[in-house]
């Protein structure tokens, strides 16, 4: 039982900026964020993507001094996604297995500029594929199970190989992230992490990201054959136990603000380190919308970042990484 009103008074905790420094439960720091980096093809270029404005894409020789940026920032991880060129786009997606692609040479470029950040990669074939899907596909577009993960795993090995700190499995195929571990284990890459894109579902949030990574007009028909349902929560909680079992060392929810309830779930029940990505849907929604004249731009990035952290987030991957960071160092 607590004191009922007026000895107890709520607002007296938030009577002054001092007091409400010293009660507030959560704070957002710097290392909460990891800063999402896109690569192009080419030399000394920055292209900046329409659909998310104050996003670009870099080539390989720009990209050290964009992860030596949110290193002085303060942010301990970039997370490298490639546009690859149309022409080395397939149906087997073999560039994803180039130990020389775009992704390859940028870890090794952001490793060169900066060996104090973290590097996570994504494990996908949507960047490689003709078609946009995440795996290889059958004669009706059905995306292939268990081949799509034996290519997944040779994927993984080639980024690790090129020096990447963080595999991040963001395909729903079931049972790659043991697949991914034991072939890691096998290589001897027994320090490379796996986060998991456990608790990713199809949504329409992901708009701007496949104009980004090229991926978006190719797409023949949607993710829902592999990616979660939005009406479900129950299912994302045995996503996450799966993952964590094959060996997953942190977990990911995915997209993020619609799904605080289901980040807030999967904190609970396991306590494994996990993140929510904010995603490129969500980062448009902020920026048209204090371009619009509907919000302070600062306070909505920082408030919606936050909410993530009293959900139980132990980190986010947020194109508002670099702005959130300085905001917050002042
Ligand atoms: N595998 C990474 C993503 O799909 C990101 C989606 C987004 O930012 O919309
Ligand atoms: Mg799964």
């Amino acid at each position: 039982m607590t004191a009922a009103f007026p000895a107890l008074r709520m607002r007296r905790g938030r009577s002054a900026p001092w007091i409400r420094a010293m009660l507030a439960e959560h704070r957002l720091h710097p290392s909460d964020f990891i800063l999402p980096l896109f690569i192009c093809d080419g030399q000394g270029c920055e292209e900046p993507i329409a659909a998310l404005p104050g996003v670009s894409r870099w080539t390989v020789d720009k990209i050290g001094a964009r992860a030596r940026e949110a290193h002085a920032a303060g942010i301990p991880c970039v997370a490298l996604f490639p546009n690859t060129p149309g022409p080395l786009r397939t149906v087997g997606a073999e560039e994803a297995l180039n130990p020389d692609n775009l992704i390859c040479r940028a870890v090794k470029a952001v490793k060169d500029a900066c060996p104090e950040i973290g590097v996570l990669t994504d494990v996908a074939l949507d960047p490689y594929t003709e078609h946009g899907h995440d795996g290889l596909i059958d004669e009706r577009g059905c995306v292939l199970n268990d081949l799509t993960s034996a290519v997944l795993v040779q994927q993984a090995l080639v980024q690790a190989e090129a020096g990447a700190d963080i595999v991040a499995p963001s395909d729903m195929m079931d049972g790659r992230v043991g697949a991914i571990r034991t072939a890691l284990e096998q290589a001897g890459k027994c320090d490379t992490a796996i986060m998991a894109y456990a608790a990713k579902y199809a949504s329409a949030f992901y708009g701007p990201f496949r104009d980004a990574v090229g991926s978006g007009g190719r797409l023949k028909g949607d993710k829902r054959g592999y990616q979660m349902d939005p009406a479900n929560a129950a299912e994302a909680l045995r996503e996450v136990a799966l993952d964590i079992a094959e060996g997953a060392d942190m977990v990911m929810v995915k997209p993020g603000m619609p799904y605080l309830d289901v980040l807030a779930a999967v904190r609970k029940r396991f306590e494994v380190p996990t993140f929510a990505y904010q995603v490129s849907g969500e980062y448009a929604m902020i920026e048209h919308a204090a371009a619009a004249g509907a919000g302070d731009r600062d306070a909505l990035i920082l408030e919606t970042l936050l909410a993530f952290k009293r959900a139980g987030a132990s980190g986010i991957l947020t194109y508002h990484a670099l702005d959130a960071a300085r905001l917050i160092a002042g």
